[in-house]
């Protein structure tokens, strides 16, 4: 039988299979994938051959080949890296201009790495309802900003369900990554695009997760118009992977474009002369808080760092 892995608790996997059912599942033998040593061989959005047992459950026996998936580092141990979802169509990045303020660094740095991953990302200014006018006029130049380099965006309240039929569309039929900031308003914006879900928010997640270092495990939410929503409680992002320094400006893509004319086409657009990519930001056809924002991911790579939250 196939189907879907829709979520994963410890060493259990859920399985909606093709008939559509819900199953149990363990997982049989070792998986071993090639390139990536993972704590956990199967994820959520995998495709799964599953095999019956008598007693209700079953076990995994294959995986599909994965169209991509996101991945990051196990915290402690450094060379094994934890699959946080497969096969994902797009990424949700929620964000508010402020309530908590999300930064352009934040949002430059999910963007570059949904780039990596090559996942189309879409943004969505919640929280429209508590702004006041500047703080609306900053978010239409983001708006502004974001839809010039070629992102899709939206602007939203989370406590009005009128203004969330504009998303409809877009999550219909497809399997869809809900990511940002803690407070932004995902889990109040998943309630009210899936009925009966009852996700905790604010009030009851505070409490049960004070200082707590619990493994946090991603889940297939399905829409009732067909589709699915993965949450990823817990994580705000994919964290960046080694990127080589040219490969950087690549995910930028705005900044992609004038760096074919620098003099030099090993340039990293810091202090080179004849660097096209500089006199852009100066004439502001690149803003300069995304030209930040990658000058920020080539600091970290050049400090070795490996940024995991952000
Ligand atoms: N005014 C206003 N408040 C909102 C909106 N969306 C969410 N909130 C409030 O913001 C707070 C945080 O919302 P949550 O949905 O818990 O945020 P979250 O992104 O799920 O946060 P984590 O669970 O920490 O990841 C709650 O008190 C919500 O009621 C909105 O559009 N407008
Ligand atoms: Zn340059």
């Amino acid at each position: 039988m196939r189907g879907l892995v829709i979520k994963n608790t410890g060493s259990w996997y859920s399985v909606k299979t093709d008939e559509g059912h819900t199953v149990e599942c363990k997982i049989k033998g070792n998986f071993r994938l090639k390139g990536i040593r993972s704590t956990n061989p199967v994820a959520v959005g995998d495709r799964v051959e599953i095999i019956c047992n008598q007693e209700g459950t079953a076990f995994i026996k294959d995986i599909e080949e994965r169209k991509n998936y996101i991945i990051r580092k196990s915290p402690n141990l450094s060379k094994q890296s934890h699959i946080i979802a497969a096969n994902i169509d797009q990424a949700f990045l929620i964000v508010t201009v402020n309530y908590p303020e999300t930064s352009t660094t934040f949002i430059d740095r999910f963007l570059a790495s949904a780039e990596a991953y090559r996942i189309p990302v879409s943004l969505i200014f919640n929280k429209t309802d508590i702004l006041s006018e500047a703080e609306l006029n900053y978010q239409n130049l983001m708006i502004n900003l974001y839809e010039t380099i070629g992102y899709t965006c939206f602007a939203v309240s989370a406590l009005d369900a009128k203004s969330l039929d504009c998303l409809v569309p877009e999550l219909k039929d497809r399997i869809t990554l809900f990511s940002g900031n803690s407070g932004v308003g995902k889990s109040t914006l998943l309630n009210h695009l899936i009925p009966g879900l009852n996700l905790r928010t604010a009030e009851i997640s505070e409490a049960h997760n004070t200082g707590m270092h619990t493994t946090t495990f991603s889940e297939m939410l399905p829409l009732p118009y067909g589709g699915w929503v993965i949450d990823t409680p817990g994580i705000k992002g994919f964290g960046t992977f080694d990127m080589e320094p040219e490969e950087i400006c690549g995910y930028f893509k705005e900044i992609f474009k004038f760096s074919k004319d620098c003099r030099f086409n090993n340039c990293t657009h810091t202090h080179e002369p004849g660097c096209a990519v500089r006199k852009a930001v100066e004439e502001h056809y690149i803003s300069e808080s995304r030209y930040n924002s990658y000058l920020s991911m080539l600091k970290d790579k050049e400090e070795g760092k490996y940024r995991e939250a952000w």
